[in-house]
């Protein structure tokens, strides 16, 4: 079977497409701005054909005056053909900017894109930036090359001969360049973003950095790359600009050569002196463009590049927000055979796992370090996609939920609380710009997070900045409960929620669970300590990747410990 070209995506050429009036109002400028550049030349002929023979004055300063005019004209409709496509390029990206963030986000899922600079970002403002660019003026403008070469046609055919042979030297310039550049320049390119990716890692992990005396060596390490790139660079500048120069020294010789060829023409006897000028001008003019092309062929191929990185993007990656949205589910979790392999790895985690939660209760997944107990609560909340099997929320395969639908169906705590910069309340509403106050106060009661809140130097209104050291890793945790409850989740999935908790978080933790399960949500409590287990309704014990035991808590606890743990029912040991 043939494959679709990767190069047309279609979601790409409709993001352009739609710009198809202001397209076709940018060929019908070019038109005009090209025709309008016959001014020159159509002036000089009057001036010798008119008011030298005529010695009339008055004629040269009507002819100036519509000249003035025409070329006034010209500048404006020139004007007005890059500010069209500038906006083209604005309305390009901001049409494609929620896609493009979608993809860079799911492509984050794997930690060895999460350390590069977000291609599919970069390439969407390469993109921008090209159309914002002179440069498809100049392309608009390549079209005109036949026009200016037959008007030279029309004064002499040696002349439009000589037009055509510049047009094909200026040209084989052009993909001279591109073929002596097109590997150096992606290297650069390549290596650039490598380099930067450097700096965004070490800039990262500043304090492993400095505290282990590091900065050095990573200092050598990015300036290696940084060497590498330049020298790519000027490789590439080298040629380009040799090739460029060549280019401007050929059309400058071609417009003398024409001019001399038109006074042997003249000399002939059989040519006016005013065409052999015109020519020249037109020829000068017919070789612009391409002169333009040349010169930034560069900025074309970053754009193709862009271009055909963002297609295959496309190509590879759903857009999700095409899924059909479903009714709010019940609160009801059903793993069926799920084996999860985390992302950019071949091996499963986790091996065929099966177990079921209904509304109003809790499990625990307990187990020994590495077990899959973290791994387990990504599948659950979609973070990492199951390999096989299903995950199903409310009946419905969780892959079926819109990202951020089923994130606000289910609250999750991660094993490690990430707060962003913003105001602690807005943390809380997880951004949420039309989030009700009130919500965010119940989810912080729910928390038992209120007081400690409101012991902060500003409240909920507390400015949080990143890698911030105003809170202690059990406030967070306690922060990162109360984000997991505001909205209404049907489902609680909390990892590790007891690890930084003193004696009262714990209790705290366990009146939350309890009101959780009051409210006919479901909770999957992962943890290593038995304290988590006192609101347990059911267990599931993993190791290795698979489950060892799963069913009513006490009948697994003594199943694999001999033991009910009566004081951990009880809530009493941590
Ligand atoms: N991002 C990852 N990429 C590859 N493998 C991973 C990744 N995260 C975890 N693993 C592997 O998955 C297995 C299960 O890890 P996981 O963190 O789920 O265990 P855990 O039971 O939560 O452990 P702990 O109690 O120590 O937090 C481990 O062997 C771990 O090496």
């Amino acid at each position: 079977m043939l494959k679709k070209k990767p190069n047309n995506n279609k979601e790409l050429l409709t993001a352009i497409g739609v710009s198809y009036r202001a397209l076709g109002g940018v060929a019908v400028f070019s038109a005009v701005v090209n025709i309008l550049a016959l001014t020159g030349t159509l002036f000089m002929l009057q001036v010798y054909d008119r008011v030298i023979p005529s010695h009339s004055g008055a004629t040269l300063l009507a002819l100036f005056a519509l000249v003035v005019l025409l070329y006034l004209l010209m500048g404006i409709l020139d004007n007005a053909r890059s500010r069209v496509l500038a906006r083209i390029g604005a309305r390009f990206q901001d049409r494609l900017d929620e896609r493009v963030f979608r993809i860079v986000l799911k492509q984050s899922r794997l930690p060895s894109e999460r350390q590069k600079p977000a291609v599919a970002l970069n390439s969407l403002g390469t993109i921008q930036g090209f159309l914002a660019s002179p440069l498809p003026g100049a392309i608009f403008d390549l079209p005109w090359v036949p026009f200016f070469l037959t008007i030279m046609f029309a004064f002499s055919i040696w002349l439009g001969l000589l037009g055509i042979a510049g047009a094909i030297i200026v040209a084989a310039l052009a993909v001279a360049n591109q073929w002596l550049t097109k590997r150096k320049n992606a290297d650069a390119y390549r290596i650039r973003l490598e380099a930067d990716a450097e700096t965004e890692r070490t800039r990262k992990q500043i304090e492993t950095v400095l505290g282990l005396g590091m900065v050095g060596p990573f200092l050598t390490r990015w300036k290696g790359l940084r060497a590498t790139s330049l020298d790519a660079n000027l490789a590439t500048s080298d040629i380009s600009g040799r090739l460029t120069s060549a280019s401007k020294a050929v059309r400058q010789l071609l417009q003398s050569a024409a001019l001399g060829l038109g006074a042997v023409l003249v000399l002939a006897g059989d040519f006016h002196a005013g065409a052999m000028i015109a020519c020249s001008i037109l020829l000068g003019r017919a070789l612009a463009p391409i002169e333009q092309v040349i010169g930034q062929w560069g900025l074309i191929q970053r754009a193709w590049e862009a271009w055909k990185n963002l297609s295959v993007l496309f190509e590879t990656i759903e857009d999700e927000t095409q899924h059909m949205p479903l009714p709010r589910p019940e609160a009801r979790i059903d793993v069926e055979a799920a084996s999860v392999v985390p992302p950019g790895e071949r091996k499963p985690v986790l091996h065929a796992i099966t177990f079921s939660i209904t509304p109003g209760k809790a499990l625990a997944v307990i187990g020994p370090c590495a077990a899959g107990k973290s791994s387990l609560a990504r599948a659950l909340t979609g973070v990492w996609p199951a390999a096989a099997g299903i995950i199903r929320l409310g009946g419905a395969d969780i892959n079926e939920y819109p990202p951020d639908t089923l994130g606000r169906y289910l609250g999750y705590l991660p094993q490690t609380v990430t707060l962003f910069p913003g105001t602690v309340a807005q943390n809380i509403a997880r951004f949420d710009e039309n989030a009700d106050p009130a919500a965010i106060v119940r989810a912080a009661q729910k928390a038992e997070a209120h007081k400690m809140i409101l012991n902060l130097p500003m409240g909920y209104d507390t400015v949080l900045t990143e890698g911030e050291s105003l809170l202690s890793g059990g406030q967070r945790q306690r922060l990162g409960l109360a984000r997991a409850l505001y909205g209404d989740p049907l489902v609680l999935v909390l990892d590790e929620p007891n690890a930084s908790l003193d004696d009262d978080g714990l209790r705290a933790l366990n009146g939350a669970i309890a009101e959780a399960k009051t409210d006919g949500r479901a909770v999957i409590i992962m943890s290593h300590r038995p304290s988590a287990l006192a609101e347990c309704d059911e267990v599931l014990v993993l190791e290795k990747g698979q489950v060892r035991a799963f069913g009513p808590r006490d009948e697994v606890l003594s199943r694999i410990t001999g033991t009910q743990m009566p004081n951990v029912v009880a809530g009493g040991a941590k």
